[in-house]
């Protein structure tokens, strides 16, 4: 029956809940379910109801977040704190939120669960990121979760469905192109495209009329609201994006793509925490790690996926990331060139840029 959501509109609507601070509830193929409900939109009142059902509620957090509160993750990936029958809301987000990390260390050993599979907490964490709070749920067995659903009102997510979806990114289709002139050409033209899971949309400037038998000059550009809008100096964002553009335009052709992957795919409100960290000196990739984040959490198939739809196989590349270049080969989009993009290096993004260079592997 079409008009019941089929996997893809459940997760949507299950990202929209945890943002809301709703509980979803994951089931697995063997009986076992839960409830989970995004640690940082927990409100007391949802913790007291939780712990009503009568489980014994855990964290999940990531292993990144795990190392930083020196909690065991037996589960490789991830780790199951055990929240004490004492604790309150306060402590709860504590777990999951860094900022007070330094002025109120949290008074350990956390205890963590080994027993039991974790699936249903990785699907949680998997939700969070990809609704772009921070990654940490709450969570509590119930009995017959898909009952508990229907009679609650609450979305149900079924593991072995859930699972392939949130591993791998999801289809993006055209939805508008326009005429769009431009500073640095007259001949520009803005492409939109939409993903099929209700995720930010991407957008492809186009400028002149590149040709598509021969290598095009291309930028994969990551959102930075801070950087490319309002000037700031702690990155290098702003002049990239314009200083690329303005290469295209004195070119003639070329192709500069704006994925909406602000902060290195985890949000602005997070790339702000990671902001704050940093005043506490810690470095990009530490402040990151200790949010509970991979220091690169973006997808640059996406950036394969639009130059193909357009029509490009080939691209010189605008970057100093070498990790772009490889994930462009390996999508089949071939990078004949890597053109050197420095620009905007300040006394604000100095060392910014230098532990880009030693720890993430950027050319200088
Ligand atoms: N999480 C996080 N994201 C940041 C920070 N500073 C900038 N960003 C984001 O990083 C992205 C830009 O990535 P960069 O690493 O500067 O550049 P790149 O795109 O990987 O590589 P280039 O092609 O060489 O520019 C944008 O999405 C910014 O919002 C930070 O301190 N923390
Ligand atoms: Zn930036």
């Amino acid at each position: 029956m079409s008009l019941i959501p089929d996997i893809t509109e459940l997760l949507a609507r299950a990202r929209a809940d945890l943002r809301m601070g709703l509980p979803v509830a994951l089931t697995d193929g063997s009986g076992f379910s839960v409830l989970a409900i995004a640690t940082e939109t927990l409100s007391a009142q949802r913790l007291a109801d939780l712990r009503g059902l009568g489980g014994e509620p855990v964290v999940a957090v990531t292993v990144r977040r795990a190392e930083t509160l020196k909690a065991r993750a037996y589960d490789g990936d991830l780790a199951r704190v055990v929240v004490p029958a004492d604790a309150g809301i306060d402590w709860v987000q504590a777990v999951a939120d860094p900022s007070d990390d330094l002025s109120a260390p949290m008074k350990g050993p956390l205890m963590t669960e080994r027993h039991g599979s974790a699936n249903l907490h990785r699907i949680a964490i998997a939700l969070t990121k990809s609704a772009r709070l921070l990654p940490a749920a709450v969570i509590v067995a119930v009995e017959e979760g898909r009952n508990f659903a229907a009679t609650h009102g609450l979305t149900c997510i079924d593991h072995t469905r859930a699972a392939p979806h949130l591993a791998d990114r999801s289809a993006l289709h055209s939805v508008v192109a326009a005429r769009l002139p431009m500073e640095v050409s007259e001949a520009g033209r803005l492409h939109v495209f939409r993903p099929e899971d209700g995720g930010e949309e991407h957008y492809a400037v186009e400028i002149g009329r590149p040709d598509r038998e021969i290598p095009v000059l291309a930028r994969l550009h990551s959102a930075c609201f801070t950087g490319d809008l309002m000037g700031s100096l702690k990155c290098d964002c702003g002049p990239q994006l314009r200083g690329a553009l303005a290469q295209m335009g004195s070119e003639g052709a070329g192709v500069l793509l704006y994925l909406n992957q602000e902060g290195r795919g985890i949000g602005l409100a997070n790339k702000m925490r990671a902001y704050f960290l940093q005043d506490q000196g810690f470095d990009t990739v530490e402040a990151n790690h200790r949010l509970g984040f991979e220091d690169d959490e973006r997808d640059f198939r996406l950036g394969s996926d639009i130059l193909k739809s357009l029509g490009f196989n080939s691209v010189r590349l605008l970057t100093n990331n070498p990790a772009k270049i490889a994930m462009m080969e390996k999508t089949g989009i071939a990078v004949t060139e890597r053109v050197p993009l420095k620009v905007g290096e300040t006394a604000h993004n100095r060392g910014y840029l230098a532990t880009k260079a030693a720890k993430s592997g950027h050319l200088l």
